[in-house]
């Protein structure tokens, strides 16, 4: 037999919910299981990410998806999940699969603890060979605090189980130079470096999230964590097989460089900021240059609420992000240690620690090919020049 491969399956709404009547295709999702069922006797681990909940919840809410606001998706993500969960359980039953559903927020995928634990329930779950079918917790999700699309998590969890594919099914056939509606467009089929493309993806279909951009960020993400994406079309018989064995067009992104540890994949695939700190352009090309960590007196000014173990985000003076790392102190700690550098941090704090406010062990220095985030703006709970 072939190598057993871990693949991770995104499945976007748009192939999972006619548009129109905003109901559940049913021929689709059985073509999509035969399949899957098949890959799974054949071995592999397959975990589904699966939109659809909003988009089949709308209906019981009495929106229609143009005019549906925040309050109404949340709503009508309660609404469709269990929908979605019993056409799953049914449709593979028929195909003698089991199936599982996990919901998660972006807080669950961020926070170090809760990210392994989702990580250990999924692997416990293969042991039984279930299949998790992961959705976001659109319900309890914040507006500020969600993944926000379903690409970006399938990333994240290809990263959380160490992936050998991400394969992305949708309504198109792949990646275009630009928005496959346009005539002169052309296929691209394979991509080395996926920023490339980012400025070429506007236009989402009717019941989609992000476009063709949100799959490149996770493409992107996924690349950082040394997993290939394929971007497919969805509708066609043996969706994700006739990938594999490469029997029509799709879009590869391919993995280059060396692969990063799992915590350093971990710190670059970050969709939400807990705090900044901005350094020295000086003392910036020192912690490129690798092997230093960032101290109290290295730190300039601090942005955000953050606590021990957060994930910082690191700027230069001229707003550029250097480095994301794991910080040993809370911000008001940070304040404080860095404020009064003539006495020592345990007088400060109260307990003995590390001086370091990132140690170099922790620090991941992001190379051209990680999309950075922007230099937050001036808003944030704490801003404080030191
Ligand atoms: N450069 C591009 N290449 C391919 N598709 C693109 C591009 N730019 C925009 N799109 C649009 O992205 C859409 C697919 O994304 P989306 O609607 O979010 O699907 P899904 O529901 O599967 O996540 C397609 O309808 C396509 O028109
Ligand atoms: N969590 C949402 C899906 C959000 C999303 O990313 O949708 P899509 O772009 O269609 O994959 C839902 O279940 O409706």
């Amino acid at each position: 037999m072939a190598k057993k491969k871990k693949i991770v399956v995104k499945i976007g709404s748009s192939l999972l919910a006619n548009s129109e009547k905003l109901t559940l295709r049913y021929a689709f999702l059985n073509g999509l299981l035969s399949d899957l069922a098949q890959l799974q006797k054949e071995g592999h681990d397959i975990i589904l990410t699966s939109s659809g909940s909003v988009a089949l919840g709308l209906n019981m809410v009495g929106k229609r998806p143009e005019d549906a606001g925040i309050l109404d998706k949340q709503a009508a993500a309660a609404c469709g999940q269990p929908l979605l969960m019993n056409a799953y359980r049914q449709v593979a039953s028929e195909h003698d699969m089991e199936v599982a559903q996990m919901l998660v927020t972006v807080e669950d995928m961020e926070e170090r603890r809760r990210f392994l634990n989702i990580k250990n329930t999924m692997l416990r779950l293969f042991e039984n060979d279930i299949m998790p079918i992961i959705n976001e917790n659109d319900s309890v999700a914040t507006r500020d605090l969600r993944v926000g699309d379903n690409d970006r998590l399938s990333a994240k969890v290809a990263q959380m189980v160490q992936a050998d594919l991400l394969v992305i099914l949708t309504s198109v056939e792949g990646l275009y130079d630009r928005d496959p509606s346009d005539p002169d467009a052309v296929f691209i089929s394979e991509i080395e470096d996926v920023t490339e493309h980012l400025e070429s993806t506007t236009g989402i279909s009717a019941l989609g999230s992000g476009g063709m951009l949100t799959k490149m960020q996770a493409a992107n993400m996924a690349q950082n964590a040394g997993v290939e994406t394929i971007i497919a079309e969805g509708i066609i018989e043996r969706p994700v097989s006739s990938v594999l064995k490469n029997e029509r067009r799709y879009t590869r992104c391919l993995v280059t460089g060396e692969k990063a540890s799992p915590l350093k994949v971990w710190l670059s695939n970050r969709l939400q900021v807990a705090g900044t700190l901005v350094i020295s352009n000086e003392v910036a090309a020192a912690v490129i240059a690798g092997d230093c960590g960032i101290t109290r007196s290295d730190v300039i000014s601090i942005q955000g609420d953050f606590t021990k173990g957060d994930v910082l985000h690191v700027y230069t003076e001229d707003g550029d992000e250097v480095a994301r790392g794991l910080t040993n102190f809370s911000s008001e700690e940070t304040m404080l240690v860095a404020r009064h550098l003539d006495m020592p941090v345990e007088d400060l704090i109260g307990y003995k620690t590390k001086s370091d406010i990132i140690a170099a062990e922790n620090i991941l220095v992001l190379e051209e090919n990680h999309l950075q985030h922007d230099a937050p703006e001036d808003d944030q709970k704490i801003v404080v020049q030191l």
